[in-house]
C-alpha cells in the first residue's frame, strides 16, 4: 500500500517550546487513523503540525511522498490539498450551504461545482437544505456542511479534530460511522483527533495512543485493546482493572483468580511480581465455579450489567453479564477467568 501520509520524528510546539516530540507515524492511501489521549497530551497540535498551521521544530511531515514540513520548510496550507474539519464547524455565516460547500471549488465550472455540490449533498443527505443560512440548521446539519466542504475540492489528507464532540451521543455515533463510510467509498486518507474511544475503534484501521507529547502506541484498534504497549495504554484504552500476580513461568501468572495462562507467552521472568490487566469481559459469571465474588457495584447497559466485584480479598473486579442475570448488590456470585491474551506489567511499588 502506498503511504499517503508519513510522519518521522516529528517535534513540535510553540515558541519554541516543544508540546510533542518525536512521533513517526505511516498512514496508507485510503485509511483512517484515530488520535487519542488525555487533555493537553498534544494530539491538536500533533494535528496543526501535519495541515501545516505550525513549523516542526524537528523532524519531518511527508504527503504523498512529499515533504511539506521540516524545521527549514513549510509549505503553506492552502498548497496541501488537505480538507479540515473542526469542531466548531466554522461556515461562513453569510453564505447559504450551497455556496459554502462549493466555498473551494473556484477552479471548476458552473456545472461542474453544481453537480459536485448536488453529489455530495446526497451523500451528506442535506439536500434540503442547500438554500438555507448556517444559523438556520442544528449543529448536527452544520457539522455535515462543514464536512461537505472539506470533502468538495477531494483532498488528499482529511484532518478531523474532535468533528461531533458538540452533539449528543446518539447522534454521533451515527454521524461518526456514516462519515467513516463516506470516507471510506471515496478512499480518502483521514486523520481524526477524539476523546471518545469507541468512536476511534468504530472508525478506525489505526488508533495512535498520545500520552505526554508522544506517541506511546499506534496500532489497530484490535491490538491496542488486547495488547497494549505499555501500562499507560492498558489503563487508558478500555475498562479493566490490574490485579497483583506473581509469574509462575513463560505462559503462567498465579493471581488470586487462581493461575492465570495463556498461548503467547507474556514476557516477563520467573518469579517477579506483575500486574495482570483484567478487562470485564475476561470475567465471566458462572453458577458452577468454585470462586465466588461479591456485587458491590451494577449499571445497567440494556444488553449487559457492568458489575463491579470484589474478591474475599478486597481486590475490586468488573464483569459485563448479560443482563438476565439480575443480581441485587452484597449477593455473592461465582466467577470465572477466561483471559485469552495475558497483558503484565512489571508490579509498581
Ligand atoms: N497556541 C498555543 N500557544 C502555546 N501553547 C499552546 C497553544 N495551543 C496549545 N498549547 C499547549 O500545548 C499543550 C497541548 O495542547 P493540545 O491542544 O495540543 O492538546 P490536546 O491533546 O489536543 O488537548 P485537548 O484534548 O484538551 O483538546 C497544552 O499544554 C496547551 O496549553
Amino acid at each position: 500500500m502506498t503511504a499517503k501520509l508519513e510522519l518521522e520524528h516529528l517535534g513540535a510546539g510553540y515558541d519554541g517550546q516543544p508540546v510533542i516530540s518525536g512521533v513517526s507515524l505511516v498512514l496508507g492511501e485510503g485509511e483512517i487513523g484515530c488520535l487519542t489521549g488525555p487533555s493537553g497530551c498534544g494530539k491538536t497540535t500533533l494535528l496543526r503540525a501535519v495541515a501545516g498551521f505550525i513549523r516542526p521544530l524537528a523532524g519531518e511531515v511527508r504527503i504523498s511522498g512529499e515533504v511539506v514540513s521540516r524545521r527549514d520548510y513549510l509549505r503553506p496550507v492552502e498548497q496541501r490539498r488537505v480538507g479540515m474539519v473542526f469542531q466548531d464547524y466554522a461556515l461562513f455565516p453569510h453564505l447559504d450551504v450551497h455556496a459554502n460547500i462549493a466555498f473551494g471549488l473556484g477552479h471548476y465550472s458552473r456545472t461542474q461545482r453544481r453537480e459536485r455540490v448536488a453529489e455530495l449533498a446526497e451523500l451528506l443527505s442535506i439536500g434540503e437544505l442547500l438554500g438555507q443560512y448556517p444559523h438556520q440548521l442544528s449543529g448536527g446539519q452544520q457539522q455535515r456542511v462543514a464536512l461537505a466542504r472539506a470533502l468538495a475540492p477531494r483532498p488528499q489528507l482529511m484532518l478531523l479534530d474532535e468533528p461531533f464532540s458538540s452533539m449528543d451521543v446518539e447522534l454521533r455515533e451515527d454521524l461518526a460511522r456514516e462519515v467513516g463510510a463516506i470516507l471510506r467509498r471515496d478512499r480518502v486518507t483521514a486523520v481524526m483527533v477524539t476523546h471518545n474511544q469507541l468512536e476511534a475503534f468504530a472508525m478506525a484501521d489505526r488508533v495512535g495512543v498520545v500520552h505526554a507529547g508522544q506517541l506511546v502506541q499506534w496500532d489497530t484498534p484490535f491490538e491496542l485493546y488486547h495488547r497494549p504497549a505499555s501500562r499507560f495504554v492498558a489503563g487508558f484504552i478500555g475498562e479493566g482493572v490490574f490485579i497483583p500476580g506473581r509469574v509462575r513461568d513463560a505462559h503462567r501468572v498465579e493471581t488470586e483468580l487462581g493461575l492465570l495462562a495463556a498461548r503467547e507467552p507474556h514476557g516477563l521472568a520467573a518469579a517477579s511480581e506483575v500486574e495482570v490487566l483484567v478487562r470485564p469481559d475476561d470475567i465471566i459469571h458462572d453458577d458452577a465455579s468454585d470462586s465466588a465474588a461479591v456485587v458491590v457495584e451494577k449499571a445497567f447497559r440494556g444488553a449487559e450489567f457492568l458489575y463491579t466485584l470484589a474478591l474475599d480479598s478486597g481486590t475490586r473486579l468488573q464483569s459485563l453479564v448479560p443482563s438476565h442475570h439480575n443480581h441485587p448488590v452484597n449477593q455473592a456470585i461465582g466467577i470465572r477467568a477466561d483471559i485469552e491474551h495475558l497483558v503484565v506489567f512489571p508490579r509498581q511499588s
